[in-house]
Parts: structure tokens; sequence; C-alpha cells
């Protein structure tokens, strides 16, 4: 298997719910104090246990706080707990509200998504727009800097320029991800810098490392290489393929001179590569729009201890080499703060695979561990009983059953084999072995309702891509025709066509059916994922711009007032959704 940068962390993938407050006496002060954080009450059981823990076994280096951390203390209204199977994690030290930044955060390294190099400053992160304002360095010519950057930036990439040019011939030899490698190069650098001091090899932001400034941490070198790794977790083709990247890369460095007197081994830089693939964060602005979003990758060693929830609190965003992370509802001190790593409108089992494949854990988010028979990841893979007058939900009896996140390891994803589905509604078992055997009311069974609803969407899918708006919008509405009232309305299935479905209709010049798709959109993410979301305030802004169409080419004055004042609200939510998640109530440019 080729090894892979795992997908960083979606900026913006996220919605949320109300959290209720964290287990009692589950978690402990990462500063190995024992104590739990204000708010956080304890009962006196496992304080004593937690006690007799502390007698039996010294603190990992993995709990310990960060070296910064007490300037996020000071700064920010969290602090670092222990909990158990996840680790160090934030926890609110008082009441949040809605939009307040819960980390400001300088990068500690960063380098633009490779296919993505030209649009970004290789400095400062900014948007290179346009392209003719870049200046590509004639020695690899691959990093490019802004007008601004350009002068000083160049200087400073010297040592970088001598390793990275050979980066992706190394990558394709080693069979691994080009981009991991210019991280580990960017972390050796780093580890320069903050052992020489030597300002040739660190950015503009060293001089600041492990300090404070106008509201925003520097994290440090020390800080970063504090993060955990799951470098026991990932599988073996992965270690084989990064150990010969990391052994060829090394070899460069050496040669470059990049590597002496520092102390590293080859070793160093595979646990530099799992460091990074635990805890990579993809970078790119939502505030001028659409375009550059996750067009790089940094390390936040502060952003990185907020713990991934499939209902999270808070939302992260970035500008230049800065991430904010804010609260998206208020927040009561004592509960835990979460981003969310991935998208979140897909079924338990897939995220939870997801997680379990690019980032090595079995997530035991609230979500994730409620029962499945009451949670809203029921309906995302359900099926509409065909039994006449029942109309329950048909769910597969794997999911249904599945085992207690909190106990189970990442490997026991793989080991569902039961495929027999059942009705919350009537009871009835549906078991393809068995099918033979038995009938449905309407002679599809869930298995096959999915399987073709799986097909139908797929062939809509590739028409799509092609831009054949004309014929996929026939497709796509043929498909959800099909299978409405037999999948459960809020499927994934039925959901997946609703955004192409709004495109084509935007495409082909139909405002009106596609204001309604996008009503459609936003009503399915509010039932299953409640809360402010980036995502929602890009649909309130598509379906303001839709309504403005509608009113521009209504037929009576009285229409057109209408539509011009659903558009008002549109944007006016699209602006107070924003004015949560970015700190700024303005609309995309
Ligand atoms: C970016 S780190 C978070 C900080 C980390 N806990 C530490 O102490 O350095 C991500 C790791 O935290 C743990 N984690 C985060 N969210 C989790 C969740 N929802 N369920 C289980 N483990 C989680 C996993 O071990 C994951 O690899």
């Amino acid at each position: 298997m080729a090894s892979e940068l795992p997908d960083a962390v979606n900026v913006g993938a996220l919605s949320l719910d109300e959290r209720p407050p964290p287990q009692n006496g589950s978690e402990s002060h990462a500063d190995g104090s024992g104590e739990t954080a204000p708010g956080v009450v304890e009962d006196k059981s496992s304080a004593a246990k937690k006690k007799k823990k502390k007698k039996s076994k010294s603190k990992s280096s993995s709990d310990k706080p960060l070296p910064t951390q007490k300037f996020v203390d000071q700064l920010f209204p969290w602090r670092a707990l222990n909990k158990p199977n996840v680790g160090r994690c934030a926890v609110a030290s008082r009441d949040i509200k809605a939009g307040e930044i819960v980390v400001a955060e300088h990068c500690v390294i960063f380098i633009p998504r490779s296919r993505d190099r030209a649009e970004v400053c290789h400095s400062c992160c900014c948007d290179i727009a346009p392209p003719a304002q870049s200046f590509e360095c004639p020695g690899c010519r691959y990093a490019v800097y802004c007008k601004a950057c350009k002068k000083e930036a160049m200087e400073e990439h010297k040592l970088f320029c001598q390793v990275s040019n050979p980066i992706s011939g190394i990558a394709k030899i080693a069979d691994c991800d080009e981009d991991l490698l210019r991280l580990v190069l960017a972390l050796i650098l780093k580890r320069r810098a903050s052992k020489t001091g030597d300002k040739e090899t660190s950015d503009p932001g060293a001089s600041k490392d492990g300090t404070v400034q106008d509201g925003i941490i520097y994290p440090s070198y020390e800080d970063a290489i504090a993060l955990k790794t799951h470098s026991d977790k990932v599988p073996t083709s992965w270690k084989d393929s990064v150990r010969k990247g990391c052994q060829l890369l090394f070899e460069e460095a050496v040669k470059a001179k990049v590597v002496d007197d520092l102390d590293v081994t080859v070793e160093d830089l595979e646990n530099f590569a799992a460091l990074v693939n635990t805890n990579s964060h993809g970078m790119g602005a939502h505030g001028s729009g659409y375009r550059n979003a996750d067009v790089a990758v940094g390390i936040f060693p502060f952003v990185s201890m907020l713990s991934h929830s499939c209902r999270p609190n808070c939302c992260f965003s970035s500008e230049g080499r800065v991430m904010y992370v804010r609260a998206t509802r208020d927040v009561p001190k004592g509960t835990e703060l979460c981003i969310s790593y991935i998208n979140l409108y897909e079924p338990r089992s897939t995220r939870r695979m997801q997680l379990a494949v690019t980032k090595h854990f079995l997530c035991s988010c609230e979500r994730c561990t409620e029962p499945f028979a009451l949670s809203v990841d029921r309906f995302l893979e359900g099926c509409i009983c065909a039994v006449r007058g029942c109309g329950g939900v048909v769910v597969k009896t794997s999911s249904l059953y599945e085992q207690d996140s909190k106990s189970a390891s990442p490997d026991s994803l793989f080991q569902f084999n039961t495929t027999s589905w059942k009705c919350e509604g009537c009871s009835r078992v549906l078991d393809p072995k068995l099918s033979a055997y038995l009938t449905t009311e309407s002679g599809e069974y869930p298995w096959q309702l999915v399987a073709a609803a799986s097909d139908k969407l797929g062939a809509a899918m590739g028409v799509y891509r092609e831009r054949r708006f004309k014929e996929a919008r026939v497709l796509l509405e043929q498909h959800i025709a099909q299978f409405t009232g037999k999948l459960h309305p809020l499927n994934l299935l039925l959901f997946d066509a609703l955004t192409p479905l709004m495109n084509c209709c935007r495409a082909t010049g139909d405002a009106a059916e596609g204001s309604r798709v996008c009503r459609l959109i936003l009503n399915a993410l509010e039932k299953v994922l409640p809360g402010v979301s980036l995502e929602q305030a890009s649909f309130y802004f598509c379906l303001g711009e839709m309504y403005l169409q509608r009113s521009e080419s209504a037929g009576t004055s009285v229409m057109a007032k209408h539509f011009k004042k659903q558009a008002q609200e549109a944007f006016q939510q699209a602006r107070r959704i924003r004015g949560v998640c970015l700190g700024k109530a303005t609309l995309p440019s």
C-alpha cells in the first residue's frame, strides 16, 4: 500500500449539537497533578483510584502538558486534561460564548500541498492571486512566494531548497507521500533553528517561539515533538515505505549538511512522519470565499489538544499561518472542547472506519457511543420497512449491535460480517442468507435497495462530473424519485444526490428548483448536525444568490420584492453563522 499523508483535518467540515458535561472523574490534569479541572466534578471512588494509580505508575511523556501550556492557561479558556483512551484533551475552564476564540495559534511548521504549490505563498501562506504576482525559486523551481515575502523568504529558503529538490523523486522511489516528506524536512529545519538559533533556517516567527504576542500563541519545536503519535498502530506497509522515504531524505540532508550537529537519526525522521500523520491540520482561509480552503498542511500543537467529535462544539479556520478555533455554541465550564477531523454527514460505521484508517483511533465521541437505535445515525443508512402499515426504519444488525466503542479497538471495525437487517418498528429480521425463504411486500430487500441506489447514484455522478448538467439532472431526479419512500429521507444515498442536483439546477438556470433543493439540504443538515457550521453558511449563501436571481426574473414587482426579502434573510443567516465560525459576519467575496 502506498504511504499517504492521511487527509488532514477538514477545515470547516463540522456541525454540532448540545453536549452533556463531561463524565465525572474521567479526566485528570495533563500536568500530572491528578486534580480534576475546575467544573469537572469528581466522585470519591474515582479520586481514590486515581491516587492509587498515581503511586503505581508515573506519567508517560505523552500525558505531560506541552512546554508552552502555561501561556495557553493564561490566554485561553481551557485546561489540558487526560482522558482514558484519548490522552490529553481540552476542557473549558469557564463558560464560553458561541463565537469566542478558544485557540489562536501560529503554526510550528507548514507546507503548501504539492497540488496547490503555485497558489499559496510558501512563506506567509497567503493566497497568491493573480499567479502572475508570484515568484518561483529558481533553485528548486518548487517554492513560490508573494511579492511581500519574496526577499526575506528566499533567504530563509536556502537550506530547504537544497533538500526539497529531490523530494518528488524520493517519494516516487519510496512510494510515499511527498507532502509528508516535505513536512518532515520542515521539522528537521525547525529543530535546527531551535537548537542553533541559525536565522538562515528559521522562519520569521521563530524568534517568538514559546511566547504569546497579540493574543496569538507561538508554540515551539519542543511543543510539536511532545505531541502524541500512533506509530504502534499504523500498518507495516505504511511504515516500510515511510522508512525508505526517510532514509533517502536523510541521505540528502547529510549531503546538504542540513543535519550536521543536529543529533538526528533516520528513526527521528520516522517519528516526525508519525507525528505529522497524527497531528497535521489542513489550512486555508474561508474568509475570502471558497478558494484557498485546505491548500496547505501545518502543525499546531495546541489546536491538536482538541479531540475529534462527530458532534463538535468548536470549529477552526486559518488566516495565513495562524489557526483560529472558535466555539460554535455556548459551552459550559467543564465541557470538553472538540472539533471535527472528518465529514460528519456519513453513517457511523463510515466515520469510524475513516478515523480508524487515517487517524488510527476508534472514535469514542458522544455521537458514536450513544445507542444506535436512538441515534440519528440510524437514518443515514436506514431503509423504510416494506411491511404495510409499519413504516419503521430497517437497519443492519451489525450497526445495531456494534460493540461498545470504548472497550473495542480499531481492528474490531473490520470484524463485522453480520449482514442481516432489522426493522425497529415490527422487529422483523431479514437475512440475505435466508432470503430465498422470505418475501417482502414490495419484493425489494434492504440490501438490494441500497445496492441499486448506490449504482444509480454512481451513474448519475459520473455524468455530473463530466459537467453534462442537463443529463445529470434527469438522472439525479430519477434516482430521488425511485428511492424516496424506500430509503429513509435522511439516508446518505438520497442526501448525496441533493448538492449535485442543486448545482445542476443552477447551471441550467433553474433557480426556483435550485432553491427548493437547497432548502432540502439545509433541513437535512439541521436534523443530522444541529448547530452552526461553515458548510451550512455556504448553503445559505447559495440560497440567497438563487433568491436574488429569482427576484431579478420575477414577473411582478410583488414577487420580486418577495424573493428579494427571502434572499436578504438567507444572506443574513450566512452572515450570522460566519460571524460565529470565522469572527467575521461578512459574505464570501
Ligand atoms: C490530535 S491528537 C489529540 C491530542 C492527543 N490526545 C494528545 O494527547 O496528544 C489526536 C489523538 O487523540 C485521540 N482522540 C481524539 N479524538 C478522539 C475520539 N473522538 N475518540 C478516541 N480518541 C480520540 C486519538 O488518539 C487521536 O489520535
